[in-house]
């Protein structure tokens, strides 16, 4: 996870600018940012090269809280206004509300952003028919559980029906539990003006000028398309475009073995496409840990129908017209050199996104991205050019790059929440869990194993490793589902966990477990003790934590305890 967030960050996530970079109106709709719904008309280059934003109509102020920008108000509108109402924006809201803060979030598309509408709820109702599928499809399997099925099939429309219901409903859910507590939603596109002040509104035709005591940025982020790769939305597609399903095709490239390239070939290889990766690292799935990509690439990858490409870039990718295929021009990393052409019949782009931050109007209160990123402290306090805080200014999710994850933008909306109702708090990253929802899912927490090795290296500790099976689980060989492992990095002197990951059956659930301990500081000698029901896959992690070799001296210190 972390290897894969540098990689992108040295590498290919791109300034601001590039989310623009060619034709804006395809790349406004990359932005999943309606176009009628902020009201951007054209983005232009001016001479300096940089992306001007011009706006059509005439601006017309309605509220009268505005003042000189650049002094903050004496009185505020509300306690706290959130700019973005995705998962990050809502977590925050919700607790701001709990917290008794008078709260405000301005949204300038539809509420639920990236995660409910175009990414974590759209992508999990897709990989729940491709579970399915995987099952009816394979006899082997059906046979072992002494089940007889005929032929699966499935209706394109009505898999795609599902996803788009099931972004609807949670939207939905998300909206009126705002709505609910009393959250004021503000529609339109917000932009700060100055210190503890934004105005919000359709881009070039409203602006209402609200202020507050604190302010948290939550403008999320959109898919980063490389240079050179033409996006259509029919053939060169994003995220944005694939979970929408409107069409399955024969054989597809996938450019990126991050999450969303492994996610979409276990949808894509259900429906019956092949499935071909580009991957610019010399390994499939390089932000994993190294073990794990290994068996996920045995189990996931080989015996499906998918090639690779790796240690090659997508530099040049034409949509398919006039008759011919889509065209992927592969370069080779090192050598820069061109290695070969695919044509294929679709390509998907997975390489990443860029953070949202377009028009939010940093300047006004100096603050500088970097790489796109609004740079924040491990309070999420944001950072001005000059490497000062600015007071009341917190910016939490995408948009800060520190982990693109749901959870982990609302567990930062949530810490700030806190930190603004005068409790310190600070998130620690490392309990934070991920997971890749394939068949089987992959999860982890905290640090991987070269990762470990690294710090341990560096602050001079010794680390081991220990490992289950899921060949050993009475419940997984009740399913039919013994492939699996999870691995434990720890350290012997003292019992602490330092990363834990799974591969196998339910691996997303599984996580908790070990990402609860981390977060709670609890050591190998204590979880061991913890008693798991029968039979259950928790048990994996049961036979895991007892598995782990702590010291004699720790365990007597424990004894003392
Ligand atoms: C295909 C896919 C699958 C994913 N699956 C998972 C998963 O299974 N689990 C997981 O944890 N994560 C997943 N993610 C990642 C997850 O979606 C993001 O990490 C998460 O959505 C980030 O939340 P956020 O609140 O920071 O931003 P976003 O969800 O992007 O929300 C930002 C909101 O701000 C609004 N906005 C932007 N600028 C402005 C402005 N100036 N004024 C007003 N409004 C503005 C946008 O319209 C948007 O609604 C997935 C992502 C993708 C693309
Ligand atoms: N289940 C989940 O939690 C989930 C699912 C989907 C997305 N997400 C989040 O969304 C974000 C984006 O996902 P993603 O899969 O696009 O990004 P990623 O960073 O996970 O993976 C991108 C991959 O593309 C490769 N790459 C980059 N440029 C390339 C190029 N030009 N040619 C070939 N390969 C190239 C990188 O080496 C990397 O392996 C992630 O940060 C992830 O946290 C999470």
């Amino acid at each position: 996870m972390h290897s894969t967030l540098s990689f992108s960050q040295a590498t290919t996530v791109p300034t601001t600018n590039y989310a623009f970079h060619s034709q804006s109106p395809i790349n406004l709709r990359f932005c999943g940012l309606r176009r009628e719904a902020f009201g951007i008309s054209i983005l232009t280059r001016s001479s300096s090269g940089r992306v001007r934003l011009s706006t059509r109509g005439r601006s017309k102020r309605t509220s009268a809280s505005t003042g000189n920008n650049g002094t903050p108000p004496k009185s505020f509108d509300y306690d706290l206004i959130i700019i973005g109402a995705g998962v990050g924006g809502h977590g925050a809201a919700l607790h701001a509300v709990e917290k008794g803060l008078k709260t405000a979030i301005i949204e300038g598309d539809v509420v639920g952003g990236t995660c409910v509408n175009r990414g974590c709820v759209p992508s999990k109702a897709l990989l729940a028919v491709s579970g399915r599928m995987r099952e009816l499809q394979s006899e082997h399997h059906m046979k072992a559980l002494g089940l007889q099925v005929s032929a699966a099939g499935y209706d394109r429309q009505g898999v795609a029906d599902h996803a788009n219901n099931l972004a609807s409903k949670i939207r939905s859910n998300l909206t009126n539990s705002m709505k609910a507590l009393g959250v004021d939603i503000l529609t339109g596109f917000g932009t700060i003006v100055g210190p503890q002040k934004v105005k919000y509104g359709k881009v070039g035709f409203t602006d209402n000028v609200v202020t507050a005591k604190d302010i948290i940025i939550a403008t999320g982020s959109v898919p980063f398309v490389p240079k050179g790769i033409e996006v259509d939305g029919k053939t060169v597609i994003t995220s944005d475009h694939a979970l929408k399903l409107e069409f399955v095709p024969d054989w597809i490239a996938i450019v990126g073995s991050g999450y969303i390239g492994l996610e979409f070939s276990d949808v894509y290889t259900a429906l019956g496409s092949e499935v071909t990766f580009i991957e610019a690292l010399d390994q499939l799935m390089p932000g994993f840990d190294p073990e794990i990509s290994k068996l996920a690439q045995r189990v996931l990858i080989n015996p499906r129908k998918i090639d690779y490409h790796t240690g090659v870039f997508a530099t040049k990718i034409t949509p398919a017209r006039d008759g011919k295929p889509v065209i992927v021009e592969l370069t080779d990393a090192k050598t820069k050199e061109h290695k070969d052409t695919l044509e294929v019949d679709a390509a998907l782009i997975a390489t990443g996104r860029a953070p949202f931050t377009y028009g939010l109007g940093l300047e006004n209160i100096n603050v500088v991205t970097q790489r796109g990123f609004v740079p924040v402290d491990e309070r999420m306090r944001v950072i001005d050019a000059n490497g000062n805080l600015v007071p009341h200014l917190y910016c939490i999710g995408d948009a800060n790059g520190k982990m693109m994850l749901a959870h982990a933008a609302s567990a930062q909306g949530i810490s700030v929440v806190e930190q603004v109702t005068g409790r310190d708090h600070v998130l620690n990253h490392l309990s934070v869990p991920a997971a890749c929802f394939t068949h089987p899912e992959i999860s982890m927490v905290g640090l991987t194993e070269p990762q470990a090795r690294e710090k341990a290296e560096k602050e001079g500790f010794e680390i081991s490793v220990a490992k289950t099976s899921f060949k050993a689980n009475t419940k997984a060989l009740a399913e039919n589902e013994g492939e699996g492992l999870a691995k434990l990095i720890y350290r012997p002197d003292n019992g602490e966990i330092l990363g834990v990951h799974i591969f196998g059956l339910h691996a997303a659930d599984l996580i908790h477990e070990a990402s609860n301990a981390v977060a709670l500081g609890t050591r190998i000698q204590d979880i061991r003790f913890a008693v798991h029901a029968h039979p259950t896959l928790s048990e994996v992690l049961d036979e895991l934590f007892k598995s782990a070799k702590v010291e004699r001296e720790a365990l007597e210190a424990l004894k003392v305890g």
